[in-house]
């Protein structure tokens, strides 16, 4: 068997071409474009591409871009003041720091900084309860992309068994969650798990967000199953994920390449939510104003 390859960044395209076309309707309707702040502290190279390719496929989809880049040695009250300034600005819909950030900060609790109407990362503890709660919110980035990745393959959640390998905040778990709501049975494995290869070989789907090189091989993969690869390294062959891809695309039945993959649904993903801000942010205005005293007259 061959794996046929989910072209993630094909799905990707058309995705961000769907999302700017709702980000020019709402641009034609309150005269103004959804805005996405992005924030970077330090000089990470791996997260300075990142957020250049975010602010260049924001301005492409029609979103205006507030960038802030911040010194490596920035005290958190910098951060927290620059997170307050957009924050407090009508013109930025979403607001994302971008991690990791340096060691003597904490990223976590400078998220939760960000007002949850503008997290459109999903990382805010608000976001993260929201979604294990089933309750209308902004979802993480990258698992709303893999959700996007398995629809456009037809790929089928509801019974399905999906084994996702890693427990981060920023993608395993969130990653369970989304999926339980799609009606999927989860299995949650991570680095202190017993016989790896048993518990991912149940696995009619499977998601690998480990962060380690090569961990998934074809002894790893039932036969035709759906394997979605979220690693990222730079290798010195060039961009390498957390499967290996050779040997599982003789026995998987669907596979993301890495480069191509889920990294341009991450982007996706982010331009969806920050024009979604917008236009949840455009609603409440305009249902308070309604509600306003001036209206009644
Ligand atoms: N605030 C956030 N920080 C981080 C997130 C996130 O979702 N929010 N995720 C990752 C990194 N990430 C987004 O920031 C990300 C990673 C990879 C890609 C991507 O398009 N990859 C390309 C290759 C690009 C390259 O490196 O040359 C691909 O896989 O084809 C986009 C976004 C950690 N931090």
């Amino acid at each position: 068997m061959t794996a046929a390859i989910i072209d993630g960044a094909a799905v990707a395209r058309a995705s961000r071409a769907r999302t700017a076309g709702r980000a020019a309707a709402f641009r034609a309707r309150h005269g103004v474009a959804p805005g996405l702040a992005t924030v970077l502290v330090g000089d990470d190279p791996a997260s300075e591409v990142y957020v250049r390719n975010k602010r260049r496929a924001a301005t492409e989809a029609g979103i205006a871009d507030f960038h802030r880049h911040l010194d490596a040695r920035s005290a958190p009250d910098d951060l927290a003041g620059v997170i307050a300034d957009l924050g407090a600005d009508h013109r930025v819909s979403g607001i994302l720091l971008q991690l990791p950030v340096p060691q003597h900060l904490d990223g976590p609790a400078l998220v939760d900084l960000i007002p949850p109407d503008k997290d459109v990362d999903g990382l805010t503890t608000l976001s993260q309860g929201l979604l294990a709660r089933g309750l209308p919110g902004l979802r993480p980035c990258t698992p709303s992309g893999v959700i996007e990745l398995l629809d456009s393959a037809d790929v089928g959640l509801a019974g399905a068994h999906v084994v996702v390998v890693g427990r981060s905040e920023l993608v395993g778990k969130p990653m369970a969650q989304l999926l339980l709501g799609r009606d999927a049975t989860v299995t949650i494995a991570h680095s202190r798990t017993r016989n790896l290869e048993a518990v991912t070989r149940e696995a009619d789907i499977l998601v690998v967000a480990a962060g380690r090189p090569a961990l998934i091989t074809a002894r790893h993969v039932k036969p035709g199953a759906a394997v979605i690869d979220v690693g990222i390294h730079r290798t010195s062959h060039g961009l390498a994920g957390d499967v290996a891809f050779d040997e599982v695309s003789a026995v998987a039945g669907y596979l993301t390449p890495v480069p191509g993959g889920v990294g341009p649904m991450t982007i996706a993903a982010l331009l969806s939510n920050t024009v979604s801000a917008a236009e949840i942010r455009a609603a409440a205005t305009e249902s308070t104003d309604r509600r306003s005293p001036h209206h009644v007259l």
